[in-house]
């Protein structure tokens, strides 16, 4: 028989954009990713770089309810780090920051999902 499907509870997922944000923001390799790369100070960015994305752009979004769902939410934090990926070389110091942090969000939203 078809199992049934547990109903989402949409309601929190905003709370948890929060959280997962403030956790963003407080990891000690979050320093590349904080606020919008400043193109004069980094040639060739906003040529590369169509939608750049940082965390205090996230936090502005998320402030003025931007964001409908979680979804929504997860598609900014990963432009974050594949514009990281598409503009740095994946041994430099921000391509490696840039590496670890996804892999801390891709761990951290599952266990939040999964509580
Ligand atoms: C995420 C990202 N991707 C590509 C380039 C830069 C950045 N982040 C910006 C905030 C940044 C980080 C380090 C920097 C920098 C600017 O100023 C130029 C001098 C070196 O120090």
């Amino acid at each position: 028989a078809k199992k049934a499907k547990k109903p989402k509870d949409s309601s929190n997922e905003l709370a948890v954009c929060r959280v997962l944000l403030a956790d963003l923001e407080a990891h000690q390799d979050a320093w590349p990713f904080l606020s919008p790369v400043r193109h004069k100070s980094v040639p060739g960015y906003r040529k590369v770089i169509k939608k750049p994305m940082d965390f205090s752009t996230i936090k502005e979004k998320l402030t003025n309810n931007l964001y409908l769902n979680l979804e929504n939410f997860i598609v900014d934090v990963n432009l974050v780090f594949n514009n990281c990926q598409r503009f740095n070389e994946d041994d430099s110091e921000i391509g490696r920051a840039g590496h670890r942090m996804r892999r801390f969000f891709d761990k951290r939203w599952t266990e939040l999902l999964h509580l």
